[in-house]
This record gives structure tokens, sequence and C-alpha cells, in this order.
């Protein structure tokens, strides 16, 4: 028999569910993703951290655990709030179920809850801090999601950056999905050769950019959120990039003073975190956005084109249009709500995109701005 779950929110809203993997009591922020597939890649990608994520998609499970779609070592969510939980894992692939993987991991899941409520609910009131406990009271819960920290200010890139630089071995592997009939090695995309020398700032860098780089003709040497601009200018990179991150970009001024130095001094590519830290380098600013953007049906138009691309997303923070800094060009927009999905400098080889051209999970129509990293890099050199 499972034990009962419930999952509180600050604002006194309780949602009574099943437990399962872990339990015990976890706080955090609460927010939702409208992605059919891919649990296995949103619990392992390092941008969650600190996150109780809810899967808007009915049911979670489905197909199981399988250990080469992680997209770093280890889950990160705090907590998972699934409609219904499959238990019974149905794919030729899967080595374990989803509540084994979370129990070992010690990571708390509940299922049985209207998520469609509580996304309903998330949308109009926001992203809001919440617990999720097999322990506590209704009371106690709410007063355990209300004392808990903001994700405003929060710097969870010290949790999940990398201690010690090291070079990508490239490991390659395809970014669409293998056909069943064929084996994974028999489908696995030759490299091309590594043409260009990066570097990757690791502020929670998910592994599929380190395989579409790598297939994409880069050298990849990754290096540590706390890496200095001078140590990375004397390892003579061709260009350097900046992944993926979890929490406010607002709290790593760090980061943003190393990256300030690089800029017109290397070319500069940034996904995501990334792409918010160029904003704040340059002088610019950030904001929470209400509820984020967590899915892969994310309309995003080029402004130069017009080109619409269906792309992948997962933030909840984003550069603030109304104050760009100096030299800086809004490249594209989301369609839903119209915010900054990518810049570029005027001045210097720098762009970034706020949303996941390497998918993992989600549709692959932004693949190429990895192409245009290596083009700008050939253009500047
Ligand atoms: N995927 C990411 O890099 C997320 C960036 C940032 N933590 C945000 O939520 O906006």
């Amino acid at each position: 028999m499972r034990k009962k779950a419930l999952l509180a929110l600050e604002d006194g809203r309780v949602f009574q569910g099943t437990a399962f993997g872990h339990d015990g009591t976890t706080t955090g922020e609460v927010c939702f993703n409208t992605s059919m597939t891919g649990y296995q890649e949103i619990l392992t990608d390092p941008s969650y951290r600190g996150q109780i994520v809810t899967m808007t998609y009915p049911q979670i499970g489905n197909y199981g655990i399988t250990a080469e779609d992680s997209e770093s070592a280890q889950p990160h969510v705090r907590g998972f709030v699934v409609g219904e939980l499959c238990d019974v894992p149905s794919s030729w692939r899967s080595t374990q179920s989803l509540s084994d993987y979370l129990a070992e991991h010690k990571v708390l899941g509940i299922d049985d809850i209207d998520t469609r409520a509580l996304t309903k609910h998330l949308r109009s009131a926001g992203a809001m801090r919440s617990c999720l406990t097999t322990e506590l009271s209704e009371e106690e819960a709410v007063k355990a999601a209300q004392a808990s920290d903001s994700m405003l200010g929060a710097d969870f890139v010290k949790e999940v950056t990398t201690d010690k630089t090291y070079h990508w071995d490239g490991e390659s592997r395809p970014w669409t999905i293998p056909s069943v009939s064929q084996s994974i090695e028999g489908n696995y995309l030759p490299l091309s050769e590594a043409k260009y020398k990066i570097v990757a700032y690791d502020f929670g860098i998910k592994r599929n950019i380190l395989r579409r780089l790598r297939q994409e003709g880069f050298d990849v040497t990754v290096v540590p959120a706390t890496t200095s601009a001078s140590d990375v200018l004397a390892m003579s990179p061709d260009g350097v990039f900046l992944s993926n991150g979890p929490g406010d970009p607002a709290s790593l001024d760090y980061v943003h003073k190393e990256v300030r130095e690089l800029i017109g001094r290397t070319p500069l590519f940034g996904i995501c975190l990334g792409h918010q830290l160029l904003t704040h380098a340059c002088g610019g600013k950030t904001y929470k956005l209400k509820f984020g953007h967590r899915g892969g049906n994310q309309p995003v138009q080029d402004l130069r084109t017009g080109k619409v691309e269906i792309t992948a997303q997962n933030h909840g923070f984003a550069t603030d249009g109304e104050n760009l800094p100096p030299d800086t060009e809004v490249t594209h927009i989301n369609l839903n709500d119209q915010t900054v999905e990518g810049t570029r400098s005027t001045k210097d080889p720098v762009f970034s995109v706020q949303h996941h051209p390497e998918a993992a999970p989600g549709p692959n129509d932004s693949k190429e701005f990895f192409v245009d990293f290596a083009k700008m890099i050939e253009g500047s050199r």
C-alpha cells in the first residue's frame, strides 16, 4: 500500500494524493511542464534544481527509466507531481520504473492529484513555494511552504556546476530518437572532425548540449562556473559557450563580471541561463515570469526573418526587453506572451537564446543555432 501524501501551496491551497518514490517532506517552487514525453530528461535537467515539477500530461512513467536518456548524473527536482503514475514500464530500453528511480535518489513523488486544477491555479496565481509531504498535516505543510526559500535571489549553480575542468569525450548519440527496429549503437551519428576548440561554462549543463556541440564540430572543454575570464582566455579558445542552469540569473554577480570581460575578446553563445547571464553582463536586467515557460510547444519567432519555430523551454526568468543593454538587438520573441527569446550584440560576436535548441526533450526546429555558433566563429576569425 502506498502512503498518502499532500502538496501544500504557500497561499493555503492543498492537494491530497498518493506518495511514490521516496517519502518524507520537501519544499520548493512548484511549477508545471506541458511536455507530453521526456519526464526523465526533465527530472535530470540541472536547471530544475530547487523546484517541484508538475507534469500536465495525464500519465507519467509508462516507458520507465533508461540510463542513457539522463541529462546529468542524477535527478535534480525536489519533488515530482503527476496525475497518474504508471509503475509498469513498457519499453524494451527501460531498466527501472520511475518510482524505483525516484526512491533510489530520495526524491518524493505524488500522484492521484488533479494536475489540471493545480496548473490552472498556478497560471492565475503564479508559480509559488510549496511543500510536498507524507508526514505533515495540511496546516504544518502550508507553514513549511511559507517558511521555505524563494526562487528569487537563489544561487543553485554552485550545487550543480562541475568541480573540475574536463574535456568532453565526444560521446555521440542521435538527437532524434532511433526507430525501435534499429539498435541504439547502430544509429549513432558519426562524429564530424572537431574543428573549433571551445570552452563551455557549466552552470548545470545538459548532456545533449555537449553532444550537439560535438556533433557540430566543437572540441569542448567544460569549466566550473567560478572560472575566471583570464583563465578561460589563457586556454586560447575559438569561442566560449554559456550553459543553461538553475536559479535566479540576477544572483550570479561573480559570473556576470567574468562574462563581461569575455565580450569582445572571444565569440560567445549562450543558452537559457547563459542567455540571461549575457543580459546581465552587458548591463541589462532579468525579471521573474509569473509562471514561466516549461514544455515542448513554445512558439518562437525570429524577428529578422519572420520564421516561427516550435521550441523546448524551461525557464522562470526572462530578459527585460524594456531595459535592454546597449548594442543589443532582440532577435527572437515568444509568440505566447511576446517575451524576449533571443538577443545578439550589434557590436561583438555574441548571441544567445532563451529556449533550448538541444531539445531533450522536445522538438528540433531550433537545431541550427549550434551551426550558427560555428559560422559566427568562422566569421570572426
Ligand atoms: N533552463 C535554464 O537554464 C533556466 C534558467 C533560469 N534558471 C530560469 O529559470 O529562468
